[in-house]
C-alpha cells in the first residue's frame, strides 16, 4: 500500500483564485524519495503543506496508509501531524532561546521520551548532518545552511514516517548537500516517504521519482 496517495487535487488560497494542482493524481511509495518540482508559483510548498495537513484542499483527498485524513477535525489532523510527519521549512526557523540541541530534541520530549536517550539521538543525528559541534548554540550563532541542517535533525528525531522537506539543499554547497540527501536516503531506507520540493538538479538527479507540476 502506498503511504501518502493523494486524489484529484486542487488548492485555491482565495474562492475565486488562481486553482493550484488541477485534480493531481499521485501515489508516493515507503522508502522512495521524490522529488517535487516545477516552475516558480506553480505550487511546490503549498502541496507539502496539503500533504503536510496545514492546508484543506478545495477538492480531493489526501490518504495516509489507505485512510482519508481530508475531513478529519483540526484536533485529529494536528494528531496525526504530529505522530507521523515530520516537516522542513524552507526558511529553517528555529526558536532563538533555546540551544541547538534542545530545538532538536523537543519534539521526543513534548510525546514524552526520556531524556537520556534522546539526546544521545539528537547527538547523533546532528553528527550524521556535520553540526555535531554546534550543539550548545544558539540559532543566532550558526550559520544559515547550519540551521537549515539543524531543522532537518529536529524533523528526523520523531523517526516519522512521512517527511516533507520544501528546499533542503536551497542554502547548503556540494558537501552539505551530500550530507543532507544522505540523512533523507537513510530515512527512506527505514521505509520513510519522503517528498522534497526542489528546484536542485543534484537532488533530481538522486530523487527514485520526480513529479513535475
Ligand atoms: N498565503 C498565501 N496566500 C495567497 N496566495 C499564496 C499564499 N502562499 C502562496 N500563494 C500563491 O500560491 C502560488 C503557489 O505558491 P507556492 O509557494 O506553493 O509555489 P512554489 O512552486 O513553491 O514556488 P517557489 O518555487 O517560488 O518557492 C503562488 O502563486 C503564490 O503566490
Amino acid at each position: 500500500m502506498s503511504r501518502i496517495k493523494v486524489e484529484g487535487l486542487a488548492f485555491s488560497y482565495r474562492r475565486g483564485t488562481e486553482e493550484l494542482f488541477g485534480g493531481l493524481s499521485w501515489e508516493f511509495a515507503p522508502g522512495a524519495l521524490t522529488a517535487i518540482t516545477g516552475p516558480s508559483g506553480r505550487g511546490k510548498s503549498t502541496l507539502l503543506y496539503v500533504i503536510g495537513l496545514m492546508l484543506r484542499p478545495s477538492a480531493g483527498a489526501v490518504l495516509l496508509d489507505g485512510r482519508d485524513v481530508t475531513h478529519l477535525s483540526d484536533a485529529r489532523r494536528a494528531r496525526v501531524r504530529a505522530s507521523s510527519i515530520g516537516f522542513v521549512f524552507q526558511d529553517a526557523v528555529l526558536d532563538p532561546t533555546r540551544t541547538i540541541l534542545d530545538s532538536v530534541c523537543e519534539p521526543a520530549l513534548y510525546r514524552g521520551d526520556r531524556r537520556r536517550s534522546v539526546e544521545r539521538h539528537g547527538r547523533e543525528l546532528l553528527d550524521q548532518l556535520g553540526v555535531g559541534t554546534r550543539v550548545e548554540h544558539r540559532p543566532g550563532q550558526i550559520s544559515g545552511g547550519q540551521a537549515q541542517r539543524v531543522a532537518i535533525a529536529r524533523a528526523l528525531m520523531n523517526d516519522p514516517a512521512v517527511i516533507l522537506a520544501d528546499e533542503p539543499t536551497g542554502n547548503l554547497d556540494e558537501e552539505n548537500t551530500a550530507l543532507v540527501l544522505g540523512s533523507l536516503r537513510a530515512a527512506a531506507r527505514d521505509d520513510a516517504c519522503v517528498l522534497i520540493a526542489t528546484h536542485d538538479k543534484d537532488v533530481l538527479a538522486q530523487a527514485d521519482e520526480v513529479l513535475a507540476l
